[in-house]
């Protein structure tokens, strides 16, 4: 039970999250809430704690959150459980974009959109009980499919697959998804997109990795933090957030749209974009301004550098040509017409646009090595719980934004803690060590790009596992001393870990090189002090 300055830190936080109502709610909106100024949400926020539930694997991460699979132990009802540090959140400025994401979500009501049934928080994390997706991210889908090729695939093949990646510059290990397919989770997102922007919400974030699948392989949109309301929206929301100012960067660089470069205003032009940048990853395994930095994707962004495959129907090209129009208000769905020319376009003949969603939808490809019965890693979960509650060290919020070493030591040890469950990862640590941080990177060498888990444990360890045949690939020499072990970025999803005797090039397909950074120099300081 949290006690003085934690509970003054809670009240603080309770204050600043506050919802007023807006004057331009509806009747279909939330109503008022009668005496404190606040809201009735659908909902509700509750009295839980995070030991009602027992959490299983990690879903994802987030800039700003993880999402965990989470099981209420009274109902045995499973949510997908996102988990905010209040202390993260403040610091990182993303108050307005955690009451954008409840206040919106709150208010939908569509197939298509992630639901959001209850919220509680305690001292240090705020919690949003999600409806949990089963099938992960599309964007794991399409990148699965180049990895079933691969693991298919014996030495010799791999040896002729090399030679042709030598002539034609194909990536071996690069997933793409039929026609078919792409037509099914394209019209999905259509969908979506049209319920939202009726709805006059820009979700400006559409992205593979925020398309998540349920078990049953249909689609639903989450991350709803970057939403922009447009001035008639029906859906109430926080005051001033329906201001069309010039866009100030929001979303990810690869899906961005020229406009938003240009900082015109948000437009309903930016999500049709980026469905033009999914579908065209989802055929081809990447995106199509795609580029070593950011810088260079800019560019290319704004110069329209776009080729399109030559193994592309006519009208999948004529789709995504219309849809990466430069002119936002030009792409099929923006116009006068709304959603119709869009959903009358060639590339979608056949989909039965009334019934879509009770479809028979493509059949998931599952990631190898997966672990087959999900509540099997409770257990290990809840044992780790049992001796380090995920919020036991933190400590208040200091001053001067700077972490002390026991800040930085106790977010270490949260971090390991939700982290350190996974049990597939367990046999590369030694009794009591936990993982600070773990990604499936492409380790970058010069003939041959393979994937790697790269695990980071308190120990300090830095382990490299080949993932396909679980076993050890040899540990990065681990050194306090950052003149001997330091992480250079290149950009968002390209880092080097460099030792005296050696350095090692990643990929994040998930843009989390600066988090690795921020990891390891932790670990330092926290050695060193
Ligand atoms: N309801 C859900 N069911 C299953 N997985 C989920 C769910 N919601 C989120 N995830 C997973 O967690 C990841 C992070 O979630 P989300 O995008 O909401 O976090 P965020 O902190 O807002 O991230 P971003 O950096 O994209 O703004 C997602 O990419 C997805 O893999």
């Amino acid at each position: 039970m949290a006690v003085g300055g934690d509970d003054d830190m809670e009240r603080d936080f309770a204050a600043r999250l506050r919802l007023a109502p807006s004057p331009a709610s509806s009747a279909t909106s939330p109503t008022a809430a009668a005496g404190g100024g606040g809201i009735a949400f659908r909902a509700p926020q509750e009295q839980f704690t995070v030991g009602d539930f027992e959490l299983g694997k990690i879903y994802g991460v987030g800039s700003y959150s993880k999402v965990v699979r989470a099981k209420k132990k009274d109902t045995g009802n499973v949510y997908a459980l996102k988990i905010m540090d209040k202390k993260f959140i403040t610091k990182e400025n993303k108050i307005s974009y955690v009451k954008m994401e409840r206040i919106v979500l709150d208010q939908l009501d569509h197939p298509g959109v992630i639901r959001l049934f209850f919220t509680f928080q305690d001292t240090y994390s705020l919690y949003m009980a999600l409806e949990s997706c089963d099938g992960g991210e599309l964007f794991d889908q399409i990148v699965r499919v180049g990895v079933m090729l691969l693991t298919m695939s014996t030495m010799w093949i791999d040896f002729i697959f090399y030679i042709c990646f030598l002539c034609t510059g194909f990536c071996l290990q690069k997933g793409r998804l039929s026609e078919d397919e792409a037509r099914f989770y394209a019209a999905e997102i259509v969908d979506i997109l049209e319920y939202l922007h009726s709805l006059g919400l820009i979700h400006r974030d559409v992205k593979p990795e925020n398309l998540l699948l349920t078990s049953d392989g249909h689609i639903k949109i989450a991350d709803f933090g970057s939403v922009k309301p447009t001035k008639d929206t029906p859906i109430k929301v926080l005051p001033n957030s329906t201001n069309e100012k010039a866009c100030t960067f929001v979303g990810t660089a690869a899906y961005v749209p020229p406009e938003v470069l240009n900082s015109a205003p948000p437009t309903f032009g930016n999500d049709l974009w980026a469905l033009g940048c999914t579908l065209y990853q989802m055929l081809s395994g990447s995106s199509p301004f795609k580029d070593a930095s950011e810088w260079l994707i800019f560019q290319r962004i704004i110069a329209r550098d776009l080729k399109i495959p030559e193994y592309f129907s006519d009208d999948a090209r004529d789709l995504i040509d219309k849809l990466l129009d430069v002119d936002p208000s030009k792409r099929p769905g923006a116009g006068p017409d709304g959603y119709v020319s869009l959903k009358k376009h060639p590339f979608f003949r056949g989909i039965d646009w009334k019934s879509i969603r009770n479809a028979r939808a493509p059949k998931l490809a599952v990631e190898a090595n997966a672990n087959e019965d999900e509540d099997s890693q409770d257990s290990s979960w809840l044992s780790h719980m049992g001796s380090a509650p995920v919020n036991q060290h933190v400590s208040p919020v200091g001053n001067n934004g700077a972490s002390s070493s026991s800040e930085v030591r106790s977010h270490i040890s949260r971090l390991a803690s939700i982290d350190s469950f996974d049990s597939r990862w367990q046999d590369f640590l030694e009794p009591g060590e936990s993982v600070v941080l773990i990604s499936k990177l492409k380790k970058i060498n010069k003939l041959t790009n393979k994937k790697v888990q790269l695990i980071l444990t308190d120990k300090p360890q830095l382990i490299c596992v080949d993932p396909g045949k679980m076993v050890t690939k040899g540990n990065i020499m681990w050194s306090d001393d950052p003149s001997e072990l330091n992480v250079q970025v290149s950009n968002s999803s390209h880092f080097r870990i460099c030792t005296p005797k050696k350095v090692s090039s990643f990929e994040d397909a998930k843009q989390r090189a600066w988090q690795w950074k921020k990891a390891i120099e932790d670990l330092q300081r926290c050695q060193t002090n």
